[in-house]
């Protein structure tokens, strides 16, 4: 029972995290159901008594006594009516708890972020709908467990006090489907596992499908998807049957315990009845209560066959989560609220206590996959009011530099100082209001604009129309009918990707950050609109009405020509370093971008000499 121990552990911590009292309570609402039928099964012993002439009594007792057992069932269904109720809080509240701790774990937990999402987003979702289901569903099993291990302690006594012999044989079929769920159980583990992993393989391909649509579409390769989608799903209803197929296996066998149960207790009651031991009433009673023993070995054999589910769906979570999180952490209590609506989630003040001064980092090292791509030995350093631009040939380490000094991708080797202080977890120190990043890759969500730019952040108009044309789309915005409240569609699919990267950097730029990163806006703004950008921010900066730290990944001449340094990286180390004038005349990979970047501007339309671009 290896396994089963820390699966107990957690399942103990999720039934409790909607709240002690909310668990017990549920506990005790059900309790009723499985427990009223022993009150029943005695009142059924005096009815049949009684019918049967064993007890002698009149015509009216008999009505009261069917009155009594039909108020106690009634009474039972009314129990299970508000049990049935409160469990459904119950069950979504330790689901929502679940969920909200694999996401607070991947996007606020110290540590590198951008290796805590290994999945596809399908894939991701699958394990949160899933997995998460599983785990309360085998924490709620308790529940019927204790009702049934209540009933049946009752119910044995009773039966034991009428007739010991027929009660002890008939725990031997319970015992043998106990015995026969353990064994079964690493087998149903096996197939529970197949089956959720190609289940996830299905909905992470249909979720691919849908993000990629469009690309499926100019590649013609509709019919191609649907093949692979079949395959998958083949594999997937195959590894379903052969799931649900065991799981039933032990549900029938469970189940055959009653009737197994009902035949014992007429074989042996019969010679009983017959020399005048055992009554009508105790046969209805031992017939009504062999049903509900039954629940208890289905009750264990549901909570055995769950419990290598669970450690699947532990797991499945747990990879979801940053690696130093573990189950605790999975379960752990956070707020819920299940009437009225949460506190409004105000974002931490940005703290400006200690102004950037100096960033500086020593011997940045990233190798990936532990390979020899990615950064190493980097030396840089960003004094206050600096403009730094990190260039370099496509694949050179620019943006792997950037993510590293932001703590997106975990340093190999290296340190960062922040003033002078090191910043031991550069992931959750280099955020907003310290810093602000505008990714090469935007991100948009199916919000309106103005949701898109805040992201929840309180700012009012003036700061937002600010950051607008800071990034140079208050033009833009102006122009379209709905304005900031324009919704944007999936990744913003309803604006160009010029407008999809200056939306981004607008909402870096709202942030109001010591220092703004932008990784390479040049994939989608034209080098008019990048200058024009570039002077808006600038001359933002002079007037202390923007950030006036900037780094910058471009090879764009209007960034590079308006550097203080300039960082030139090939294959992932440092080439030169310094001003362009002096990296012209001493650096060859500089001179070598630099002739590229005037060929690609003049193709483009744009200036193809320094100094001929239009002054802001
Ligand atoms: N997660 C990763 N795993 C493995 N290799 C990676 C990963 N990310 C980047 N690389 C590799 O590391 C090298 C540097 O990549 P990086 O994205 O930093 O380059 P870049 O200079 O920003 O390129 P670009 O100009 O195309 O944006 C490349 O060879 C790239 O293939």
């Amino acid at each position: 029972m290896s396994r089963g121990r820390p699966v107990l552990r957690v399942a103990g911590r999720v039934a409790v995290t909607p709240g002690l009292g909310r668990y017990l309570a549920g506990m005790l609402l059900w309790l009723p159901h499985p427990v009223l039928p022993l009150l029943g099964g005695l009142v059924l012993k005096l009815l049949f008594d009684q019918m049967s002439g064993h007890a002698a009594a009149g015509m009216d007792q008999v009505v009261w006594l069917c009155a009594a057992f039909v108020g106690v069932e009634v009474l039972r269904g009314l129990v299970l009516i508000v049990a049935w109720i409160h469990g459904v809080y119950w069950w979504d509240g330790a689901a929502t708890v679940l969920r909200a701790n694999v996401l607070r774990s991947i996007l606020t937990a110290p540590g590198t972020a951008a290796a805590r999402q290994p999945y596809s987003p399908g894939e991701s979702l699958a394990r949160l709908r899933d997995d998460v289901g599983d785990l309360v569903d085998f924490t709620d099993e308790s529940v019927p467990l204790a009702g049934a291990t209540v009933f049946a302690a009752g119910a044995l006594g009773i039966m034991a006090s009428i007739d010991h012999v027929i009660t002890l044989i008939l725990l031997v079929p319970m015992l043998v489907i106990g015995v026969l769920s353990r064994a079964l159980s690493e087998v149903v583990r096996r197939l529970r596992r197949r089956a959720r992993v190609l289940g996830s393989v299905v909905t992470a391909f249909i979720g691919d499908a849908f993000a990629g649509a469009l690309a499926i579409k100019t590649a013609g390769a509709e019919d191609a998807v649907l093949t692979r989608l079949r395959a998958h799903n083949r594999d997937r209803r195959a590894a379903a049957v052969k799931d649900r197929l065991a799981t039933d296996l032990l549900d029938t066998v469970t189940g055959t315990t009653v009737e197994i149960g009902i035949g014992l207790v007429l074989l042996l009651a019969a010679p009983a009845m017959r020399r005048g031991d055992f009554t009508v009433g105790d046969l209805a009673l031992f017939t009504g209560y062999v049903g509900w023993l039954a629940t208890l070995p289905r009750a264990i054999g549901g909570i055995l066959h769950r419990v290598p589910q669970a450690a699947v769906s532990i797991e499945r979570l747990g990879e979801l989560m940053a690696p130093h999180e573990d189950a605790r952490d999975l379960s752990r209590r956070t707020g819920l609220w299940l009437r009225g609506e949460p506190p409004p989630a105000v974002p931490a003040p940005p703290p400006h206590a200690d102004p950037l001064q100096v960033l500086e980092a020593r011997g940045l090292t990233v190798r990936h996959a532990g390979g020899d791509r990615g950064v190493h030995g980097i030396d840089l350093r960003i004094p206050r009011g600096s403009f730094t631009v990190i260039t370099g040939a496509v694949g050179a380490g620019k943006t792997t530099l950037v993510r590293a000094l932001l703590g997106l991708v975990p340093l190999d080797a290296g340190s960062i100082t922040w003033n002078g202080r090191r910043v031991d977890d550069p992931g959750t120190f280099m955020v907003p209001g310290r810093v602000a990043y505008a990714g090469q890759v935007p991100r948009l969500f199916s919000e309106t604009l103005r949701e898109n730019l805040l992201l929840g952040l309180p700012a009012d108009d003036a700061e937002v129309a600010r950051a607008l044309e800071l990034a140079v789309f208050d033009r833009d915005v102006a122009a379209m009918p709905g304005g900031l409240a324009t919704v944007v569609g999936p990744r913003g699919v309803r604006l160009s990707g010029g407008q999809v990267q200056r939306a981004t950097a607008a909402r870096a730029l709202v942030r109001a950050p010591d220092l703004l990163v932008v990784d390479d806006l040049s994939s989608a703004l034209d080098v008019e609109t990048e200058e024009l950008l570039w002077d808006r921010v600038a001359a933002a900066a002079r007037d202390g009405r923007g950030p006036d730290t900037l780094l910058v990944v471009s090879h764009r001449r209007a960034a590079l020509e308006r550097a203080d340094r300039i960082v030139v990286l090939d294959r992932g180390r440092i080439a030169g370093e310094g001003a362009l004038g002096d990296l012209l005349a001493t650096c060859p990979e500089m001179r070598r971008l630099w002739g590229g970047e005037r060929l690609a501007e003049a193709e483009e339309g744009g200036p193809a000499w320094p100094g001929a671009r239009s002054t802001p």
